[in-house]
């Protein structure tokens, strides 16, 4: 080899790559191959690289880059110190390949901020596999199990899984293989074009930007009294559960396209739907539909429409009656219509209904069957399902209601702990007013309904028999096996009723509610934690806009014989403190107590020492309140 010449080494891929995945010496003089078609051109990163560093853009990212909006003073210095920064998190980002979210390893190029007008649209709350990293709702055993937490380092859904394991069709992803499932042949075909388009590009914010837990090895056996900094915040997979239905919630089509701006009393559709599953021809009469988020003109709330393209409806009773009747239905079991009326506004006569919107929520068929990573199911999962939904039946059947729609497809999965909804009430009784239909038929259709849909989510139980049909193969115990064969049994001996059903597993119901209580429990407690958060958050705020103005420096008043010296020296009581040996002691407790104290202005008084120990000022909570409310009031007259 011609050690002098590196032409020899042009085509033997580098090392660096197969190990590493990348190679930092490949634009510093590395002679081997990067895979680029040519390597004596300028070599563009491998892909598992580029992705990466165009996922995390620190110069563009926003919180990088000092607003232009803010009539600022030192606009160019902050500028200056911001593109630092940048730099020096770009080339952190860029020598770790490791440290990616699953859902952006397969995106995209990442715009590290959310920008609802991007042309390139992916919808974020939207149906299909697009829901399917968020975590997954848990059985109701206990409500930390829920919390399995979202791993982005997890082999099946990090950097390692392929494409082709990402796509719920493909045979590696298990929902092609082994047992076929619940569907039969044509339930099937009928989601054989799911898309495998997840995740979308531009609107994944950067988890990783957060304080991460702490590897496990880490986490200390901690004593009674003691805290870590986590245990102070709002735990990291319910924060990043609420992050993404924020941003799911937030996000808005790009105008114009062939969308109207305005339909009724609401404006900024966002089509849910992209998937190119065939829909059921049954459904909606054989009408097209169309499914949008939107957000109302009237309450500013937003919603979801469901369009039915193309409907003749001639009496405005068709409408207005199974409305009144339907906007009665209040149950946390259902997805309550908020809306229902025609319009032109698509070119054409097409129905609309509104009904409450669920950002991240996704169909049972999308949370256990098709999804990256389908959601399990267990015998605790069924129970609490079947209950949820005989809850929705009571609540309808009383008000002589029938779903009529209760199917894997239009129950939705709400959140944790498996909250589910059954969702597009109201639209059948629309389209079949004034058909002759026996109500009470329809309820016992429920029934039926309902016992399928727990048949079919049984037959994914690990265990359960090949024939989905044959209630005695599926891996459950035989009480559940009862209830379903009491639901779906079509012999007609005797109408179903709640009033039989319930018995039957009334010691079911129990655990059901504790856990769903637990669950409310514990979201409570931290939403309690968090309840100081907006008023510590401006007392912090208040603090900064008075300290350390240029003006202070120059200002007699805080000087160390000022008035004002104290908040300078309080200000480093609290943040600046340091031990023996000069170390700075960041101690979160020590902040929160202080602050806490100040802005409560207790007459608890604390000693206030110059750095040069000569001199210290002794001052209560309340004296230093006072003087920080006379400061911020001067400043901001
Ligand atoms: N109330 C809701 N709030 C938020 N998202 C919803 C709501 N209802 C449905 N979705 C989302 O919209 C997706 C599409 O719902 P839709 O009812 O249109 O299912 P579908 O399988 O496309 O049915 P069809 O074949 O009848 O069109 C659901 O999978 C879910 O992710």
């Amino acid at each position: 080899m011609d050690k002098a010449n590196p032409e020899w080494a042009k085509d033997i891929p580098c090392k660096n790559i197969t190990i590493y995945g990348f190679c930092k010496y490949e634009n510093d003089g590395c002679i081997f191959n990067h895979g680029n078609e040519s390597s004596s051109s300028v070599s563009s990163r491998p892909v598992l690289n580029s992705s990466l560093s165009s996922k995390f853009n620190a110069k563009t990212a926003p919180s990088f880059t000092p607003s232009k909006a803010l009539n600022v003073k030192n606009t160019s210095s902050t500028a200056i110190k911001a593109e630092k920064v940048a730099k020096a998190l770009q080339s952190v980002a860029d020598q770790q390949p490791s440290v990616s979210s699953p859902l952006a390893s397969h995106s995209a190029p990442f715009s590290s901020s959310f920008n609802p007008y991007a042309a390139n649209f992916t919808p974020v709350g939207s149906a299909g596999a697009a829901e399917t990293s968020s975590s997954p709702p848990s059985a109701p055993s206990a409500p930390s199990a829920g919390h399995t937490g979202f791993n982005p380092y997890s082999v099946s859904g990090g950097l390692l899984a392929s494409a082709d394991e990402l796509n719920p069709l493909h045979p590696s992803s298990g929902f092609a293989t082994g047992s076929p499932g619940p569907f039969t042949q044509e339930s099937s075909n009928r989601h054989a074009n799911f898309p495998t388009i997840y995740p979308p590009s531009h609107s994944i914010l950067q988890y990783h930007l957060y304080a991460p837990d702490p590897a496990l090895h880490l986490k200390l056996p901690l004593k009674a009294n003691e805290r870590s900094p986590e245990m102070l915040f709002i735990p990291n997979d319910i924060r990043e559960e609420l992050l993404k239905k924020n941003q799911a919630a937030l996000q808005v089509f790009p105008s114009g396209g062939n969308l109207p701006e305005i339909v009724g009393d609401y404006f900024g559709l966002v089509p849910l739907e992209f998937h190119n599953r065939v829909t059921n021809k049954d459904r909606y009469q054989g009408h097209q539909n169309s499914l949008y988020k939107v957000f109302s003109n009237f309450d500013g709330k937003i919603y979801i429409m469901r369009r039915i393209h193309d409907v003749k409806i001639t009496e405005t009773a068709q409408i207005s009656q199974p409305f009144q009747r339907w906007k009665k239905l209040v149950n946390p079991g259902v997805v309550e219509v908020r809306d229902v009326f025609i319009t032109r506004a698509f070119n054409d006569a097409s129905l609309c209904v509104v009904h409450d919107y669920f950002p991240q929520s996704n169909s049972l068929y999308e949370t256990h069957f098709v999804s990256y990573n389908p959601v399990p199911i267990s015998l605790d999962l069924l129970w609490s399902y079947l209950v949820q939904l005989c809850s929705a039946l009571q609540a309808a059947h009383s008000s002589n209601l029938a779903f009529n729609n209760i199917c894997l497809d239009k129950v939705i999965v709400t959140g944790h702990p498996g909250r589910i909804k059954i969702g597009d009430s109201c639209l059948h009784e629309v389209l079949h007013f004034q058909e002759d239909i026996d109500v009470t038929q329809q309820q016992q259709k429920d029934f039926v309904d309902m016992g399928l849909l727990l048949r079919d989510l049984s037959a994914k139980i690990i265990g359960s028999g090949q024939d989905v049909n044959d209630v005695e193969t599926l891996a459950v115990d035989d009480q559940f096996r009862l209830v379903l064969q009491y639901l779906l049994d079509s012999s007609n001996a005797e109408p179903k009723s709640l009033e039989k059903l319930l018995p039957m597993f009334a010691s079911k119901i129990l655990p059901v509610t504790s856990a769903l209580q637990s669950y409310v429990e514990y979201t409570e407690s931290i939403l309690a934690r968090e309840l100081e958060n907006a008023r510590l958050f401006r007392l912090m705020c208040k603090l900064s806009f008075i300290f350390g103005r240029t003006e202070s420096r120059i200002d007699i008043n805080w000087s160390e014989a000022g008035e004002r010296f104290p908040i300078v020296l309080f200000y480093d009581y609290v943040f600046h403190q340091t031990n023996e040996s000069g170390k700075p002691v960041m101690d979160l407790t020590h902040v929160l107590r202080c602050l806490n104290r100040l802005d409560a202005g207790t007459s608890e008084k604390i000693m206030l020492v110059t750095p040069d120990e000569m001199n210290c000022i002794i001052i209560s909570y309340k004296e230093l309140k006072d003087l920080i409310d006379s400061t911020f009031r001067a400043m901001s007259q």
